[in-house]
């Protein structure tokens, strides 16, 4: 690793199991953090700049707030192919975001991709080590299905699409627990920046 540039940690997880919770936990470390489904959550907003494409291709699901993200689930989740073409728009538009990240951190000695597809879309590519966030599936069912406007068939429709979390954690090079109580979540993230980020920088 020349100097100058980062170490690149990936960090993933299937639906529910605690990205945006642990993400959140390396940020309160002095981590930088790249979100993609908050970078995808812009992009798709209000003036964003994937929307007037979305519209395009998938007509009347967006508006005066961009786009219409209950329209545009419904227009997409069961076809693969529409689902290809969303991500045809949208992926492209959140490389082009992560790279201006990762210039705006070159001096940091570790950064954070947080990436809910980061093995579904090659994204183990551009990073150095890979972290994935897991809990037991009733765990990650039972959270899930807690939030408004979710089902049994929505949520196996978005499980058809995503890496299995064994395939996952097989792939991983530290596995984060987050159906532990929340102090030993944060135990093992910092196990982890100890393991990436060693005190001086070394
Ligand atoms: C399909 C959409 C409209 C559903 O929006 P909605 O607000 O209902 O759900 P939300 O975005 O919170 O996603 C719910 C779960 O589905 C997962 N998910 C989202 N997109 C995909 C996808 N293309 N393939 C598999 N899982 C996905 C997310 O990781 C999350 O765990 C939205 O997720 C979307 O625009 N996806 C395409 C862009 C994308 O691939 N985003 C993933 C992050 S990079
Ligand atoms: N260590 C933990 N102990 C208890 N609850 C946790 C822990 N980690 C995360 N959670 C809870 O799990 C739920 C899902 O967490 P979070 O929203 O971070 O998942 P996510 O992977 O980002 O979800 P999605 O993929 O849908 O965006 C939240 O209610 C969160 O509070």
């Amino acid at each position: 690793m020349t100097s100058g540039t980062s170490v690149r940690l990936g960090l993933t997880g299937s639906i529910g199991m605690g990205k945006s919770t642990v993400a959140a936990m390396f940020a309160e470390a002095g981590v930088p953090v790249f979100d993609a489904d908050a970078a995808v959550h812009r992009l798709q907003g209000p003036g964003g700049r994937v929307v007037a494409a979305i519209e395009a291709a998938f007509p009347g699901t967006s508006g005066q707030g961009g786009v219409n993200r209950t329209a545009l689930s419904e227009a997409v989740l069961g076809s693969e192919t529409a689902m290809r073409l969303l991500e045809s728009i949208v992926h492209p538009a959140v490389r082009e975001e992560r790279a201006r990240f990762v210039a705006d951190h070159a001096d940091a000695p570790l950064i954070v991709f947080d990436v809910p597809l980061l093995f579904e879309t090659g994204g183990e590519q551009a990073v150095d080590k890979v972290a994935v966030v897991s809990a037991a599936e009733p765990v990650q069912r039972a959270r899930v299905l807690a939030r408004a406007g979710m089902s049994e068939a929505k949520l196996d429709a978005i499980l058809a699409r995503q890496v299995p979390d064994a395939e996952k954690r097989a792939r991983a090079d530290f596995v984060i627990p987050t159906d532990v109580p929340l102090e030993q979540t944060r135990a093992a993230v910092a196990a982890v920046i100890a393991c990436l980020q060693p005190p001086g920088g070394g």
